[in-house]
């Protein structure tokens, strides 16, 4: 499943060096990380859209189309730091199993 991840982390690290007027992630590096952000940014608030529309008419398909273009615009900025998906697999991984209430336990009773 996560093959796609690691293939895509690799052609967005490729883009750093091409020609930005015919890839649109090159565009977005060479734009920079506000840029970047900006597009996180919209894909989030069109994502929580959809899933109010999603919850209201029983259809996913447009929160699975915006939840791929946050996923997509959160590897680019992810990539434009330095940072690849196996970073967030690997924190994924490291928590699986450990509930959510337990690690909010012991955070706050530090
Ligand atoms: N997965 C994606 C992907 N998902 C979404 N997008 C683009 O992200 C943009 C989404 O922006 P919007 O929906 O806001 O549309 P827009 O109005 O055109 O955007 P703006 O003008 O506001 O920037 C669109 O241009 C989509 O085509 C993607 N562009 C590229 N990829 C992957 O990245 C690879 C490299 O892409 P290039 O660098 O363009 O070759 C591709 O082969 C794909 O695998």
């Amino acid at each position: 499943m996560t093959d796609v991840l690691k293939e895509l982390a690799k052609v967005l690290e490729q883009r750093k060096q091409a020609d930005a007027d015919s890839s649109y992630v090159s565009s977005l590096h060479k734009k920079g990380l506000n840029k970047i952000l900006e597009k996180v940014g919209e894909e989030t608030t069109e994502t929580i859209l959809a899933a109010k529309d999603a919850e209201r008419s029983g259809d996913a398909s447009d929160l699975v189309y915006e939840t791929a273009d946050l996923w997509f615009h959160s590897l680019v900025m992810l990539s434009h730091l330095g940072v690849g998906p196996d970073a967030i697999l690997n924190e994924l991984e490291r928590r699986f199993d450990l509930s959510g209430l337990e690690e909010k336990a012991s955070r706050t009773n530090k």
